[in-house]
């Protein structure tokens, strides 16, 4: 089969998702073309060395002092490839916190946002309103963007990255949206499953940032590790699929082969079973609604293998159920829940912090603004979920101070 090659804006190019998206483009050349890359400018090298071998037309840096870091290491890239004069385009830099967003805006079929945290929000906002087909990998944009982010998306126009979300898109095309019973999102239970909350007060940062399964960066390896990424996933599926969250259930399936199941009004469950590499669902998002062969192994069948599933154990890992609450009543307060919870990821990664205390200090914060004026209702606008992230972040670094 022929492919016009879908041209791509990849937001987030130096991190995790960004690196195994490129390794899939780069695969595919006919399917896929890179016409624009961002990232935060935390390492030019690498962002120079990419927009070098894509030939992206434009790159972001969210640093503003970044740029000219950004110039010289492009013109060092080229030479370290022996390219002369003539031989390459140096790409256009957009520089400042609002580089992203305006990237997000320009041409192209695709926006794949894999900015980590809510410094994604403005660029997803940008390209729903530019009319791109959005891969959503930053399920932060999402979750605290709420009804402001879908209010602003045409049926089909964003497309999840994250692999339960995958999972759960897959399994929903075997069935109609009446038939759906539930959604079970799966959970690998973190480094820490099995442990009490006693055994978590003195878990350090580098058993958190060790995930049993998938290597990812650092803010959503230890949202993993305290749960919080489940939480913030099942919101992600409540706003995706538009299912009530007392029909969302997550299961610790600790093997991560699992990626999401749906359960059907007769009792039928459907399930996506890949081994954890995210060039599944990212090529699946790329490619959507077609399958990119080769995007990541497969399956052997021909080896014995063990798939299990456990029950939740909410009172060492409160988080979902507070992510639910949070979700459920919906209007800034999943702002304040991801902004204190990225402030208590610093503290802890820091030092600063006890792990366990990372979703107490959320939970306290939450119920602080759910008592403020602040939190009354009405359409969300940008302003509001700002406002609310700077005040979360505000009252958590206050509450872990000393
Ligand atoms: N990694 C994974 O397997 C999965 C990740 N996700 C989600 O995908 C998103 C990305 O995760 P991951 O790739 O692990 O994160 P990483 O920390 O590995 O990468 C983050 C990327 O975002 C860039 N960045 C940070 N701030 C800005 C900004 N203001 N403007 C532009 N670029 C910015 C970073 O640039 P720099 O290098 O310069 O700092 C880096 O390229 C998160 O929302 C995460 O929850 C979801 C499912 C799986
Ligand atoms: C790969 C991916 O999608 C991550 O968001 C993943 O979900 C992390 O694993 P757990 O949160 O289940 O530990
Ligand atoms: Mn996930």
């Amino acid at each position: 089969m022929t492919h016009t090659p879908r041209d791509i804006i990849l937001l987030g190019s130096t991190g995790s998702i960004g690196t195994q998206t490129l390794d899939l483009v780069a695969r595919n050349p006919d399917r896929f073309r890179v016409v624009g890359l961002a990232a935060g400018g935390g390492n030019p090298a690498l962002l120079a060395e990419q927009a070098l071998a894509t030939g992206a037309r434009t790159v972001a840096v969210a640093k503003g002092s970044a740029a000219q870091d950004l110039n010289l290491a492009f013109y060092a890239a080229a030479q370290q490839r022996g390219y002369s004069a003539g031989e390459f385009k140096v790409p256009e830099i957009l520089a400042g916190p609002g580089a992203a967003a305006e990237l997000a805006a320009r041409p192209a079929d695709i926006v794949l946002n894999a900015i980590d945290g809510a410094a994604g929000l403005t660029a997803t906002l940008a390209a729903l309103d530019a009319g791109r087909i959005l891969a959503l990998a930053n399920k932060e944009s999402l979750i605290i963007g709420g009804d402001l982010v879908t209010r602003r998306a045409k049926p089909g126009q964003i497309v999840a990255v994250d692999s339960e979300h995958s999972a759960l898109a897959q399994a929903l095309r075997g069935g109609a949206k009446e038939e759906v019973d539930k959604l079970v999102v799966t959970a690998s239970g973190g480094p820490f499953r099995g442990r009490s909350r006693e055994q978590l007060w003195d878990v350090s940062p580098e058993q958190a940032l060790a995930h049993p399964t998938w290597s990812m960066g650092p803010l959503v390896t230890c949202n993993s590790a305290t749960l919080v990424n489940k939480g913030l996933e099942v919101i992600e599926a409540h706003l995706l699929f538009d299912v009530p969250f007392e029909r969302i259930e997550v299961v610790v399936h600790p093997q991560s082969i699992v990626h999401s199941m749906v359960q059907f009004v007769d009792g039928s469950t459907l399930a996506q079973a890949s081994p954890p590499d995210m060039r599944m669902a990212i090529s699946l998002a790329l490619g959507w609604p077609h399958r990119v062969p080769d995007a990541a192994p497969a399956m052997d069948w021909t080896k014995a293998s063990t798939w299990e599933f456990f029950p939740l154990d909410d009172a060492a890992f409160p988080a979902v159920r507070l992510a639910k609450q949070v979700g459920a009543t919906g209007g800034t307060a999943p702002a304040v829940f991801n902004g204190a919870n990225e402030e208590c990821v610093g503290a802890f990664l820091g030092g600063r912090l006890r792990f366990p205390a990372i979703v107490d200090t959320i939970e306290r914060v939450v119920a602080e603004h759910a008592g403020s004026a602040s939190s009354q209702g009405g359409d969300l606008t940008l302003e509001a979920v700002l406002e609310a992230d700077a005040w979360a972040r505000a009252r958590a670094r206050e509450l872990t101070a000393g």
